[in-house]
């Protein structure tokens, strides 16, 4: 499995999915600033990447205050995850792992050992994420045995995640237990992380896997093609709104119309008890470019306008089941969300 993120004597190394599928190459992270940069470049991204990364970026500030006093130091880190927590808006993962780092350092007594502390929470985060998506591998497998053809949207994979991926880790747990299980792939545009990233980490596992353009879907659907639709989220608000991918509402909302099942894989992580419905989830809106100009080459007149929100919300009564790792929520609301998370 592809394990997108490593903490190395000082150093987070990321593959840089900006490069994918044509360069496996890591980048190598010794400042905060390049760890700001690389989660809003999508050097890595996904939700729970986001998270993870953004907790061993907040270690790095150690490495500007070796000698300093301990108020310095704590300070160095306060800055550190005051500045990473602008790097992206929406996945509520960000927010979760540097809210676990600040506790650390707020909780500091010791200015000697508050570096090894902040790497060994950091490490736990990693840790968890591992252990959270292998979970979400075993509810989700329930759900899609006996599916063959499934859908998903964007990447929700080991390269959005710590290894197993969400929307991802049900299907691999049932390709490793010899299940004949294939992937539709959307594209995904702008930024094509199901064409580049999805398709890649699939076809590397022996997944089979299929691509198609994101206006594709609904004829799939249409045509009795695809058994059920699994997808990631970046936040999910208290009573299962979900917001994801750009592109996911549309096909939630195909798949109600056409009785195939929708899916929303996330680590309790990814959900936001703070909003108590979708509506309040901050949506990223990113650069004309990646839409006017897709690598470099320019394809909308400078006299159009152009939108590009990262994210879509999917009402709750869209979604047939939240896979998490502590189980399944079929029909999801406040309730069912609350009685399973927060017991
Ligand atoms: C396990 S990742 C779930 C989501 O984070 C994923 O589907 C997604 O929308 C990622 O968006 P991205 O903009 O590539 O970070």
């Amino acid at each position: 499995m592809i394990e997108p993120l490593r903490f190395d004597n000082d150093a987070l190394h990321l593959i840089d999915q900006t490069k994918l599928p044509l360069e496996l190459v890591d980048l190598v992270c010794t400042t905060v600033d390049q760890v700001h940069d690389a989660i809003s470049r999508l050097v890595v991204r996904g939700a729970p990447a986001i998270g993870i990364a953004a907790a061993y970026g907040v270690c790095l500030a150690g490495n500007a205050s070796k000698n300093a006093t301990k108020n310095a130091s704590a300070n160095n880190y306060l800055e550190a995850i005051e500045s990473l927590a602008t790097s992206r808006p929406t996945a509520v993962n960000l927010f979760w792992a540097l809210d676990r780092m600040k506790a650390i350092v707020d909780a500091n007594t010791d200015s000697e050992s508050l570096k090894d502390q902040l790497i060994a929470e950091a490490r736990l985060i990693h840790e968890e994420d591992i252990q959270m998506g292998e979970a979400i591998g075993r509810h989700g497998a329930t759900l899609l045995t006996g599916c063959q053809r499934v859908l998903t949207h964007c990447n929700a994979g080991g390269l959005a995640t710590s290894k197993w991926g969400t929307a991802l880790a049900p299907i691999y747990h049932l390709h490793r237990s010899g299940a004949a299980i294939e992937v539709f792939a959307d594209e995904t545009r702008p930024l094509m992380q199901g064409a580049r990233l999805t398709a890649w980490e699939l076809a590397r596992s022996g997944v089979p896997v299929t691509v198609l353009t994101d206006s594709m879907a609904g004829s799939l659907l249409q045509t009795g093609t695809i058994d059920a639709v699994i997808v990631g989220a970046d936040r999910i608000a208290a009573n299962g709104d979900a917001a994801n991918k750009i592109g996911t509402y549309p096909l939630a909302v195909l798949a109600k119309h056409h009785q195939v099942p929708f899916y929303v894989a996330a680590p309790s992580s990814t959900f936001d008890f703070a909003l108590a419905s979708g509506d309040l989830i901050p949506i990223e809106q990113r650069a004309r470019e990646e839409v006017a100009s897709p690598g470099g080459i320019k394809m909308v007149p400078d006299e159009a306008s152009v939108v590009n929100p990262a994210f879509d919300v999917t009402p709750a009564e869209l979604i047939t089941a939240i896979i998490t790792e502590q189980g399944n929520i079929d029909s999801p609301n406040a309730n069912r969300i609350a009685e399973l998370l927060l017991r």
